[in-house]
C-alpha cells in the first residue's frame, strides 16, 4: 500500500501565511500613513518657512519704506530747524518760509503740511496759503514732548486729525530752541495717513493679513485692516510687542493678534533711525489653505488606496482560508480512504464467518516464515486441525448450527495463540492450520494436543461423533528449511501436516499425529 506523505501546508504554515498577509497589509498601511503624515508635515514646515521668509522680507521692504518717508521728510524738517534758529522770525523771513514750506507740500504729495510753532504753541508759519492763528497746539503731545524733552532727534507722534483739514495725519517733529539751548517752539511735518494706507492696500497680503506701523512706544499709527477706531489706540501689550521687547528690533513669530485673534505669521522690523516698528503678518489659516487642499487630496487618495489594499488583503485571506480549509478537509478525506483502504486491506485478509486469518493471509505468511527460517536456520512448524465428522454435524444440526460451531472452534484457537509470532488461519471449510515460526515438532505436538484438548472441553453437543461431543484431529510437522536440498518448498510443509492429518483421522480421530518432513532435516 502507498503511503500519502502530506504535501499540503501544515496548520501552523497556515496560519504563518495569513498572519504574514496581515502584516504585510498592516505594514503597508503603517508606512503609507506614516509616508502621508511625514510629507505632510514637511510640506506644512516648508509653507511655513517660506511665509516666514517673505513676511520677513515684506518687512524689511516696508521699514525701507518707512525709513525713506520719515527720512525724505525729515530733512525737511532739519532744513527748517536750522533756517528758523539763525534767522530772525519777522515777516520777511515767515513769508519766505511760507513760500518754501507751500513749495514743499506742493512737491511731496505725502507731505500733507509743515508747521512752526513758538513756545506757547501760537502758529507761527505753516505750508497753508492763509494762517489761521486763532489756534494753539500747545496742547499737541508732539509739542509737550519737545517742550519737555532737550533731544533734538525726530519725534514721531500719534496719530492725530489735522485742526486745518480733519483728515488723519502722522506727526513728525523737531524741537527749536533759542541760542542759550532753551525752548523756542516746535516745527511739525504731517504725513497724510491715507499715503501710507494706500500704500500697505497695495500689497497682496491675503483677507486675513495685516501691516501696521507704530510708534516704539506701542502707539498704532496705521493698520491695515483699517479701523479708525484703533488709530492711535496703544499695541504694546499685543503680541508682536511683546515679541519685540523680548527678542530686539527684528523678528518673526507665529502670533495671535489681539486685536482679532486671528493666528498670523508675523515678520516686525523697527526702523533704524526713527522710533517706529513696522509689522508685516499673513494669516496662518490663509497661508495653509494650498497645503491643506493637497492634503486632503493626498489623504483621500490615500484612504482609497488603503480600503482597496484592505479589501484585496481581506479577500486574499478569505480564498486563502477557504482553500486550506477545502485542503484539510481532502486531508481528512484522504486519510479516512486510507485508513477505509487499510481496514479493506486487512478484512481481505481475514476470514468472514471467523474472524481468524484467512487461506491468502496463511499461504504469504507460510512463504515469509519458510523463507525466514531458511536463512535463520530455526525450525518452522505447521498444525493442520479438522473437526472430526463435520459433514454429519450439519446434516444433524443444520448449516447455520455448523457456523457457530466453527466460530466457537475459532474462538478456542484464537485463545491459544500465544506468541506473536504465531498464526491461526482457517485453511479452508472446517480445516484449520497453526503455523508456529521457531518451533520444533515437540513445541508443536503440545500445541496441537493442547488444542484439541480445548476443543474437547467446550462439550459442544455432536450426538453423530464418537463421544456425543465435536472433537478435533491435528496433523502436526516441522522442519529446519535448507536452501541446498532441491524441491524444498513450503507446500511440502502443509503437504506433510496434511498427511499427518489423516493418520490422525485414520487412526480414530480426536488426536494428534506428527509427522517429520521428509525434506527437514530435523
Ligand atoms: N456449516 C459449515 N459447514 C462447512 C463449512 N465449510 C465446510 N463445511 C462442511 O464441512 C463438511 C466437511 O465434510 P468432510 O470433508 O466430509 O469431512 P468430515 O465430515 O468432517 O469428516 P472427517 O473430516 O473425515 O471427520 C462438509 O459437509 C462441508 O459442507 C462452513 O463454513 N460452514
Amino acid at each position: 500500500m502507498t503511503t500519502h506523505t502530506p504535501t499540503t501546508p501544515t496548520k501552523s504554515k497556515r496560519l504563518s501565511l495569513q498572519g504574514m498577509l496581515t502584516a504585510f497589509v498592516v505594514t503597508v498601511t503603517f508606512l503609507l500613513i506614516s509616508i502621508l503624515t511625514w510629507n505632510s508635515w514637511n510640506a506644512r514646515t516648508t509653507t511655513l518657512n517660506e511665509t516666514k521668509t517673505a513676511t520677513a522680507n515684506m518687512a524689511r521692504a516696508l521699514a525701507q519704506h518707512g525709513e525713506d518717508t520719515i527720512g525724505g521728510i525729515d530733512n525737511v524738517l532739519v532744513g527748517l530747524v536750522e533756517t528758523l534758529e539763525q534767522n530772525p522770525w519777522d515777516s520777511e523771513h515767515l513769508d519766505r518760509m511760507n513760500m518754501f514750506m507751500r513749495q514743499r507740500v506742493a512737491d511731496l504729495p505725502l507731505l500733507h503740511g509743515l508747521f512752526v510753532y513758538d513756545d506757547k504753541g501760537r502758529w507761527i508759519v505753516n505750508s497753508q496759503e492763509v494762517l489761521r492763528t486763532e489756534f494753539n497746539n500747545s496742547d499737541r503731545e508732539y509739542f509737550i514732548f519737545h517742550r519737555d524733552h532737550a533731544d533734538r532727534g525726530p519725534h514721531v507722534g500719534p496719530p492725530v486729525r489735522s485742526r486745518s483739514t480733519g483728515d488723519w495725519i502722522i506727526t513728525v517733529s523737531r524741537r527749536l530752541e533759542h541760542p542759550d539751548g532753551s525752548f523756542s517752539g516746535v516745527v511739525l511735518a504731517t504725513i497724510s495717513m491715507q499715503y501710507f494706507r494706500s500704500y500697505y492696500e497695495s500689497f497682496d497680503i491675503g483677507k486675513s493679513g495685516a501691516i501696521f506701523l507704530a510708534t516704539q512706544n506701542g502707539t498704532l499709527l496705521v493698520r491695515r485692516p483699517f479701523d479708525e477706531k484703533l488709530i492711535g489706540s496703544d499695541v504694546s501689550k499685543g503680541s508682536i510687542f511683546q515679541h519685540y521687547s523680548k527678542h530686539g528690533p527684528s523678528g518673526t513669530a507665529i502670533l495671535v493678534s489681539k486685536i482679532d485673534q486671528v493666528e498670523r505669521i508675523s515678520s516686525y522690523r523697527r526702523l533704524d533711525h526713527y522710533p517706529v516698528l513696522i509689522s508685516v503678518a499673513l494669516s496662518t489659516e490663509e497661508v495653509l489653505t494650498g497645503w491643506r487642499e493637497e492634503t486632503i487630496r493626498y489623504v483621500s487618495a490615500s484612504v482609497v488606496l488603503i480600503v482597496l489594499l484592505w479589501i484585496m488583503g481581506l479577500r486574499l485571506i478569505h480564498q486563502i482560508t477557504i482553500r486550506e480549509r477545502a485542503q484539510a478537509e481532502l486531508r481528512i478525506a484522504r486519510d479516512d480512504l486510507e485508513r477505509m483502504n487499510g481496514e479493506l486491506a486487512a478484512l481481505a485478509l481475514l476470514d468472514g464467518l471467523t474472524g481468524l486469518a484467512n487461506r491468502r493471509r496463511f499461504d504469504a505468511a507460510l512463504d515469509e516464515e519458510y523463507v525466514r527460517a531458511m536463512r535463520n536456520r530455526t525450525p518452522l512448524a505447521l498444525v493442520m486441525l479438522d473437526v472430526d465428522h463435520f459433514k454429519k454435524y450439519n446434516d444433524r444440526y443444520g448449516h447455520p448450527q455448523g457456523d457457530e460451531c466453527l466460530r466457537l472452534v475459532s474462538r478456542v484457537l484464537k485463545k491459544l495463540q500465544s506468541r506473536t509470532g504465531d498464526l491461526v488461519a482457517r485453511y479452508g471449510g472446517e480445516e484449520f492450520a497453526i503455523l508456529l515460526p521457531g518451533t520444533d515438532i515437540d513445541g508443536a505436538t503440545v500445541v496441537a494436543e493442547r488444542t484439541r484438548a480445548a476443543i474437547q472441553e467446550l462439550n459442544i453437543e455432536h450426538a453423530e461423533n464418537p463421544g456425543s461431543i465435536v472433537t478435533i484431529s491435528a496433523g502436526v510437522t516441522s522442519i529446519v528449511p535448507v536452501r541446498s536440498l532441491a524441491g524444498n518448498s513450503a507446500q511440502d510443509l502443509v503437504r506433510t501436516a496434511d498427511q499427518a492429518l489423516y493418520q490422525a483421522k485414520e487412526s480414530g480421530r480426536n488426536r494428534v499425529c506428527t509427522l517429520v518432513s521428509t525434506v527437514s532435516d530435523t
